[in-house]
């Protein structure tokens, strides 16, 4: 049977902490083809439509992923997903005015999940809309599909697909039980969609990650940026953790390189967008139809 209607709708944003809004801002500018904006409060939005940042870079102690902005699908949403919370057993903190203000949103309640990973539940955008204009001419798959998606380590496991399939509602895409060899202890990744009908919006990755995330996935409008985004990573010498390829799940076609932030960016295009009232779960059995050469990350 589908699950009931998702209560999140979409990624709305990431926050990530950062030593070095600098190396950000270059990363970002160059080799991802976002806009960068010195924000009023000291950070840094990385932008990518025409909400004021889809990436906000926080200045901090360390180099790391530090929240999930989940979108509310509207506002009885966002106070059945709080209240869903709350009986399930987790702390909700509601949002200061500044935090909301600052995250460009009219509701925001944070909570933090069973593995530790912090999220900011979002209702609204209220960003100046201004348009979007990429300093590569790229043109990023967000609105309301979100920013992408997010990898999250979800340890202990159990708990956090209760969290985010039977509290939050998110309708489960695909089960993937993944085993690196024959003798290697399998590592489940459960990919979660939210109204907005992306493939995933959030998986859950049975693995710890010390950068707060395994990885996260923009998408772009064209395979030709795709390919372009790859010959900037090697111009730019970012470390790359996994050569071109297409998932099975979702048929992605994209690559894998690393961030400022310690975690991975997975750039893709060609997602799957489901519908979730009818979407039966799938069974992955192989990360990818070809390619995704995931042993370069090691060298
Ligand atoms: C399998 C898969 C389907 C769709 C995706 O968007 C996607 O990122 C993945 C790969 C997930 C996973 C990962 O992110 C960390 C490194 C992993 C465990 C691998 O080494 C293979 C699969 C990888
Ligand atoms: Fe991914």
């Amino acid at each position: 049977m589908a699950s009931s209607s998702p209560k999140i709708s979409a990624l709305a944003y990431t926050v990530v902490e950062s030593t070095n809004l600098a190396a950000w801002r270059d990363y970002a500018t160059q080799v991802l083809g976002m806009a960068a904006i010195d924000a009023a409060d000291g950070s840094l939005w990385l932008k990518m439509d025409a909400r004021d940042f889809r990436i906000v870079v926080v200045p901090g102690a360390q180099d790391r992923y530090s929240a999930s902005g989940l979108l509310a699908a509207d506002a009885a949403a966002f106070d059945a997903a709080v209240a869903a919370l709350g009986a399930a057993g987790i702390a909700v903190e509601a949002g200061s005015k500044d935090l909301a203000a600052a995250r460009r949103v009219e509701r925001l309640a944070r909570f933090t999940d069973p593995a530790g990973n912090h999220h900011e539940l979002v209702l609204g955008d209220t960003s100046a809309q201004t348009p979007f204009v990429s300093p590569l001419g790229v043109t990023f798959k967000t609105g309301a599909y979100g920013v992408g998606h997010t990898v999250l380590p979800s340890l202990p496991f159990e708990p956090q697909l209760a969290l985010f399939k039977d509290v939050l509602g998110m309708g489960l895409s695909d089960v993937f039980n993944f085993q690196m060899g024959p003798d290697a202890p399998v590592i489940r990744i459960y990919f979660l969609h939210g109204a907005s009908g992306r493939h995933h919006s959030v998986a859950l990755a049975e693995m710890p990650n010390p950068a707060g995330c395994v990885h996260m996935m923009v998408e772009v409008a064209t395979l030709t940026e795709v390919g372009q985004a790859y010959d900037r990573m090697r111009a730019h010498g970012v470390k790359e953790m996994a050569t071109m390829g297409e998932h099975e799940n979702d048929k992605m076609t994209s690559f894998y390189m690393m961030t400022p932030g310690n975690f991975a960016i997975e750039y893709g295009y060609g997602g799957l967008i489901v519908d979730p009232p009818t979407w039966q779960t799938t069974y992955t059995q192989r990360v990818s139809i070809w390619g995704h050469d995931f042993s370069v990350g090691f060298r």
